[in-house]
């Protein structure tokens, strides 16, 4: 393995809150001798010294000559105790930018060096504190855009998908051994060698594939989803748009082709983040500049997890619009159109049982379609499972490399070698290794560990 470019023996430090005024900020210092070093500049060096793990000490922190810098609360923890397993000192100091700058001016001057992003994370992985998935998820819990991507992020920091990937592995590596032992046996007595049971790798299959495609379900607690608000000119698009956003954002009037470009917007349904289109209407604009508008909204129709389709109630369906309903509640197209009748607060009929009647104007319907929206949302990201969710695209990666291993194994099981049979079972076996981290490169822990937070 290449040598990290992260130096992991020196003591660092960095300031784990953001800067900027804050009532208390965070200063996370980490490595052995981190403790005596910061007793060379507080005021109560015997104190901090004799302090146990996982206490609080209160004083100074103090300047070359002495005097002091800042009212501090130092956090004490031994190794192998606290977040990254080594010796660590945590200063709460007053969130003064010009305070904390002293501080840190100070703490280089003593012998501490600046952390890298990630950096202390990435020693609680190095000494074996969380494995590679659960360094993984502290990144994307600071990073969840809705309640249920934390929800998630915080069951992988619990170990939930490296349990499971550690159980698939064992398995693989199971058959695996009972491969290897026949590449030991002397040719001639080959054919009474015990066959090794290749059945349970097509159960493993199923789960690796299965936990693969968690990454698309997943993705929409991730990224959000695209909802685009799809209609005829004056449908009532925009209006509509400005009442899910509770604010006057898109222009509304009675003029056909009002807005010509499309415009986007975030919010979140049912714990779902979601990103809100307006597009412009449909009709056969003659000025190039509404067609290219109609266009572009188009493709956003086309790329968009759910269409709210719009028909004002007043005229109804127009026939092409029939056809368009028809066409999608059958089987197919099920789940990615809504049909919404606009202006029901004119007293229009709802012709067909699946249309939901909304009115811009008093906000009836708006929960119902929500409601509804929100069914069509988590059917396509179904948490009810309980497994855990893949979120990196580097995981979904490695267990498409261990699908296609396993996958080698078993339509190779009586034709290809038994020294082929098991380069791919070892294949299979690193590439689970890799998610949790067992034999990854200096390389890709660099690359995850660099985008994140400086402090964390
Ligand atoms: N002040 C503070 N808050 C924080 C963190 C931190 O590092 N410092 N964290 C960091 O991001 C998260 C918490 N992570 C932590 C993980 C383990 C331990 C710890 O001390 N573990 C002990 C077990 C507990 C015990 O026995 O008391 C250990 O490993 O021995 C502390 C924080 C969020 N909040
Ligand atoms: N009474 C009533 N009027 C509405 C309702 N929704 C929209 N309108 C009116 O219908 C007209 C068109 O509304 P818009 O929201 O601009 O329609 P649009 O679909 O965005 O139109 P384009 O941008 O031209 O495609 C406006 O005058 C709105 O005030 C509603 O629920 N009830
Ligand atoms: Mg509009």
């Amino acid at each position: 393995m290449k040598d990290l470019s992260y130096d992991t023996d020196r003591p660092i430090a960095a300031l784990a809150t953001p800067w900027g005024r804050s009532a208390i900020a965070v200063v996370r210092t980490s490595g052995e001798g981190c403790l005596d070093l910061l007793a060379r500049t507080f005021s109560r060096p015997a104190a901090l010294s004799g302090a146990k793990s996982h206490s609080l000490t209160y004083g100074h922190m103090l300047d070359a000559s002495g005097l002091p810098i800042e009212q501090v609360v130092l956090g004490v923890f031994h190794a192998p105790r606290g977040y990254t397993g080594e010796e660590s000192v945590e200063i709460y100091t007053h969130g003064s930018p010009s305070g904390i700058q002293r501080l840190l001016s100070r703490l280089y001057e003593v012998g501490f060096s600046e952390a890298a992003p990630g950096e202390f994370t990435l020693r609680a992985f190095l000494n074996g504190k969380i494995d590679l998935t659960e360094a993984e998820a502290v990144a994307e819990i600071i990073d969840a855009k809705s309640s249920a991507a934390h929800a998630m992020a915080m069951d992988r920091l619990s170990g939930s998908l490296f349990r499971s990937i550690d159980a698939l592995k064992k398995r693989i590596v199971e058959v695996l051994a009972s491969v290897e032992v026949l590449l030991d046996y002397p040719e001639e007595e080959l054919l009474d060698a015990p066959e090794p049971d290749f059945a349970p790798l097509s159960e493993v299959l199923h789960s690796v594939e299965a936990l693969s495609a968690t990454f698309q379900e997943g993705r929409l607690y991730r990224e959000g989803a695209k909802v685009a608000i799809a209609g005829r000119t004056n449908a009532g698009k925009s209006s509509l748009f400005n009442l899910f956003l509770k604010e006057d954002r898109s222009i509304v009037s009675d003029i056909h082709g009002t807005t010509r470009d499309y415009i986007e917007a975030w919010t979140t349904i049912a714990g779902i983040p979601v990103c809100l289109y307006d597009t412009a209407g449909l009709r056969d604009a003659g000025h190039p500049v509404e067609v290219e508008g109609i266009r572009r909204s188009g493709k956003v129709v086309d790329a968009a997890d759910l269409v709210l389709y719009l028909i004002d109630g007043t005229t109804g369906p127009s026939p092409d619009e029939f056809s368009l309903l028809a066409d999608q509640t059958s089987a197919e197209g099920q789940g990615r159109y809504i049909f919404v009748m606009t202006r029901s607060d004119l007293g229009c009929q709802v012709w067909d049982d699946g249309v939901v009647a909304v009115s811009a104007v008093t906000g009836q319907g708006l929960d119902r379609l929500q409601k509804k929206m929100a069914k069509c949302l988590s059917a396509k990201a179904p948490l009810t499972s309980g497994e855990p969710v893949v979120d990196s695209l580097r995981q979904k990666r490695l267990l498409d490399r261990c699908s296609s291993a396993l996958q080698a194994v078993l339509e190779g099981v009586g034709s290809r070698s038994w020294d082929e049979l098991a380069m791919d079972l070892k294949d299979a076996v690193d590439a689970l290794g890799e998610i949790t981290g067992e034999v990854t490169s200096a390389d890709i822990l660099e690359s995850i560990f660099s985008g994140f937070c400086l402090g964390k």
